[in-house]
């Protein structure tokens, strides 16, 4: 079976900048990541060579069997679903949330002159009402809680049925309600093996949806562990990559982690 990802010393450079250094990675079928890392860990520009929106100064990077630099993007990216607060702020909020998610059909953000079929329409209502926001199908998304657009955010990501879906901090800046609420979708999401590939970047272990198998921890641009979960998340792992020491508790399914004085 070919690997979902498989990133194989890959580095991203800016001017004299090494954002990633010499970072290996693989994601197989079936696989739920968090990837978890301090501020400018480089979280984000791993899902940005993921989502096939950057390629690696060095090394190699495969996406759904697809090497980076040979593949026609365009073609790759429908395939993965990305939900982003970068594209969240590309939405046009005069754009109804019905559309938010019909257009990413289309991977285009603001509604023009396409035309859609009725499968378009049916999906995008499933997946409103998946997500608990069916009745805000005639909202403007700019009208909406943070909450309600993260979910409205994940339904549009989910849009052409992707093979791997890459959520970046889904759970910023929500409320206790909202965040758990979010983690009780995510962790429905991960449950069902119809479900793509997901990898869900985060700051915060609290936010780890019950079901998600594997842990990426990074720290400087690099991988500092990688494996499974229950492996991986140790206090001593978590400790080296946040540069504070921690101690790590898991109850009922769901992790938290605090600072421990020495
Ligand atoms: N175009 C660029 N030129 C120079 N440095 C960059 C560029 N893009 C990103 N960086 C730097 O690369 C580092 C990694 O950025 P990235 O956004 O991937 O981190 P992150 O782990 O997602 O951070 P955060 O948790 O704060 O969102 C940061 O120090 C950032 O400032």
């Amino acid at each position: 079976m070919t690997d979902v990802l498989d990133l194989q010393a890959v580095t991203i450079r800016r001017g004299s900048t090494t954002i990633l250094d010499q970072v290996s990675w693989t994601v197989r079928e079936g696989e739920r990541w968090v990837v978890l890392g301090r501020n400018g860990a480089g979280k984000t520009t791993m899902l940005q060579v993921a989502s096939g929106r950057m390629h690696p100064t060095e090394g190699t990077a495969e996406v759904l069997g697809e090497r980076l630099g040979k593949v026609d993007v365009f073609e790759l990216r429908p395939r993965v679903g990305l939900s982003s607060a970068a594209l969240a702020d590309r939405i046009p909020s005069g754009e109804t949330v019905r559309d938010v998610v019909l257009t990413a059909a289309y991977g285009v953000t603001g509604r023009w002159r396409e035309s859609y079929e009725e499968l378009d329409e049916q999906r995008a209502a499933d997946l409103l009402r998946a997500f608990g926001v069916a009745r805000l199908a005639d909202r403007y998304f700019g009208t909406l809680s943070e909450g309600e657009r993260k979910r409205v955010q994940i339904a549009r990501s989910l849009m052409t049925d992707p093979e791997l879906l890459l959520l970046d901090e889904p759970a910023a800046g929500l409320d206790l309600g909202g965040r758990e609420e979010l983690v009780a979708a995510l962790a429905e999401l991960a449950a069902d093996p119809r479900s793509p590939v997901l990898v869900l970047v985060t700051h915060h272990v609290e936010e780890i949806p019950p079901g998600f198998t594997h842990l990426l921890l990074m720290r400087g641009g690099e991988v500092h562990a990688a494996g499974p979960l229950d492996e991986v998340l140790t206090a001593e792992n978590l400790s080296g990559a946040f540069g504070v020491d921690l101690a790590v508790d898991r109850v009922g399914g769901r992790w938290t982690a605090r600072a421990v004085s020495s």
